[in-house]
């Protein structure tokens, strides 16, 4: 991931410090580990750009080093904001690391599982603002990274598309993507696209509010700057309060019932049937390539 922003140096083991210029100023943060590149400017917006080929699958350190950002630049009281895009053309993320869930032990699935709820609390709570800017497919827990932002702008290239399509492999949505998503679009349209695993084409996308704009791919940066400048526009503590009133409810549900939550996952990703569904749909995307 790549992650780059300004203000105080506050991250970066093994990575570039913050530098200090002559006076004393801050400069920039190229900071983040391998899968993601993050900096932080002046502005006090940070760029966060998933790097993890082919297909910025969310692996379960993609996960860590996800969490692990996010909590640094929630921690710099120099960052209001960040903007999360990818550096691989065409694809956003194609969310969750199938291969993750694929014949590993009840131990692994645990670890894996904890990862992927730290990563949604970590940025669907998060007091930053914070833009995803999906220049690229997101499919499932790539579409549920951008719907955990404040705003979405999506290239419009119908080739690009945008859903939880957990169904189509078998599997069930977990019950936090599913508040998510009707946080989002609303019930009804929720439950249509989650029975039938829909990927959304951008256009179509944006037509039923899963994306709040769509732009031209090259013009896709330069809108989340304006958009996150429309936002940083007010004073943090008032957005911040009514975020927080806006998503607790749900956030609070998870964290209730996280170990439940794991349970359920283990137990479900462990079945054989699920293990089966798994490896036809790895299969699928294979043969597809070939
Ligand atoms: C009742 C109780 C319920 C409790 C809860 C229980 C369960 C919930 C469980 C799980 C929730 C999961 C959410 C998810 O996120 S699952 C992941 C869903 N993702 C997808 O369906 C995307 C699949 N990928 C694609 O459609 C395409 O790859 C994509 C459009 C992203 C890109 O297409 P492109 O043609 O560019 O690239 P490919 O050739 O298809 O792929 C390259 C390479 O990458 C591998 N790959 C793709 N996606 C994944 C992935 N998500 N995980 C792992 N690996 C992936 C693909 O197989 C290729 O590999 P190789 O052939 O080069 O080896």
């Amino acid at each position: 991931m790549l992650l780059s922003g300004s203000g105080k140096p506050q991250f970066g083991e093994g990575n570039r410090e913050v530098g200090e210029a002559p006076l004393g100023r801050p400069v920039w943060a190229a900071v983040g580990g391998s899968l993601m590149s993050l900096c932080l400017p002046f502005t006090g917006v940070a760029t966060m750009k998933f790097k993890s080929p082919p297909v910025n699958s969310l692996s379960l350190e993609f996960l860590t080093e996800f969490s692990i950002s996010l909590e640094k630049l929630e921690n710099n009281r120099a960052c209001r904001g960040v903007i999360i895009t990818s550096t691989l053309p065409k694809i956003f993320s194609s969310g969750l690391d199938i291969t993750e869930m694929c014949g590993k032990s009840m131990e692994h699935y645990t670890e894996f599982w904890r990862a992927v709820q730290e990563m949604w609390l970590r940025l669907y709570g998060s007091n930053m603002v914070t833009v995803a800017a999906v220049n690229g497919s997101s499919p499932a827990g790539g579409c549920l990274v951008a719907m955990s932002c404040d705003y979405r702008i999506m290239a419009e290239n119908p080739k690009f598309s945008i859903g939880l399509n957990e169904a189509q492999l078998g599997i069930v949505a977990p019950f936090w993507f599913k508040d998510t998503f009707v946080n989002v679009v609303g019930h009804r349209i929720a439950e249509r696209s989650l029975q039938l695993g829909s990927l959304h084409p951008a256009p179509e996308a944006h037509k039923l509010g899963l994306v709040d704009e769509l732009v031209p791919e090259e013009k896709l940066m330069e809108r989340a700057a304006a958009v996150m400048a429309q936002w940083l526009a007010l004073p943090d503590h008032a957005r911040q309060l009514t975020k927080t009133m806006m998503r607790k409810a749900v956030l609070d549900r998870l964290v209730a019932h996280r170990e439940e939550d794991i349970k359920n996952f283990v137990t479900f990703v462990s079945k054989e049937s699920i293990q089966k569904s798994l490896r036809m749909y790895m299969e699928m995307l294979k043969k597809r390539k070939s």
